[in-house]
């Protein structure tokens, strides 16, 4: 399972003119591995995301997610499409202040119409996936910041999606915390073969992705300290064989 863009064009109404957000994007994120991406503010990070998750459609080319072109789609497959197979991990999680942790996630199933049941023991197995097992019937207000972005996290997994998109999930936590969310959201992907984007303004989380890409003024390209190839040692030339 994995998200790809191809030619991805992207423009927004800008006066009498067009700006483009997203100019020609390509990206190839395979199941199981995490692409972050960096870039200055305004420089097309977000609206990235919002074509990967099929919430905006580019003006050209396409987003395959799971195999499916969603450019294809009509609106309503696209919705349904992107709650079965998009988990979208939001700068703050925005958790309902009446919900335990555990009936957080709940509400994703009930939404998507599954039995109440099942979706109990499929919460408390995600829950504790991100370390939250003792932690199930608390409050929002009852919870830290970084265990509030942690039920963000179980939540956006709650429908096993095959692309987890996240948006600059440490923004409101400290260095410490925000090493351990972004641990988690490597193991989750490893774990549940998810094609993972995480867009971080943060250069101290690059380390831990897969892949690393800048956008700069709508344009993707290969983060210079992260991409480059290792060097290669030197190596003597082989010998000449005997003769
Ligand atoms: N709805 C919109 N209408 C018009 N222009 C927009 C809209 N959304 C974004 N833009 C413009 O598109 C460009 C890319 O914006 P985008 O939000 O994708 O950048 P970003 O890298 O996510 O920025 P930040 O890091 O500040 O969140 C910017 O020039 C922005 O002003």
């Amino acid at each position: 399972m994995n998200l790809r863009l191809t030619d991805v064009t992207l423009t927004y109404p800008d006066g009498d003119a067009r700006l483009t957000a997203l100019d020609r994007v390509c990206l190839d994120v395979p199941g199981g591995s995490l692409a972050a991406v960096t870039g200055p503010s305004g420089s097309g990070k977000s609206s990235l995301l919002a074509v990967a998750g099929t919430l905006i459609t580019p003006d050209s080319g396409t987003v395959t997610v799971a195999g499916t072109d969603v450019t294809a789609l009509t609106r309503a497959e696209r919705a349904v499409l992107r709650r079965r197979h998009i988990g979208i991990v939001f700068q703050q999680p925005g958790l309902l202040p009446s919900l335990t942790a555990a009936e957080q996630l709940q509400v994703m199933a009930r939404i998507d119409g599954r039995p109440a049941r099942s979706a109990r023991g499929r919460a408390m197995e995600l829950l504790a996936s991100v370390g939250l097992a003792g932690s199930a019937g608390r409050r929002p207000h009852q919870l830290s910041g970084g265990q509030r972005q942690r039920v963000g996290i179980a939540r956006a997994l709650m429908n096993d999606p095959a692309v987890l998109l996240v948006d600059e999930p440490t923004s409101a936590l400290d260095r410490e915390r925000g090493a351990a969310v972004v641990d988690l959201l490597t193991r989750l992907t490893r774990e549940r073969g998810t094609a993972t984007v995480l867009v971080t303004h943060d250069r101290a989380h690059l380390p831990a992705a897969d892949r690393v890409v800048e956008v700069h003024d709508g344009r993707l390209r290969p983060a210079a300290d992260h991409e480059a190839p290792l060097p290669r040692p030197a190596r003597p030339a082989p010998a000449s064989p005997d003769r």
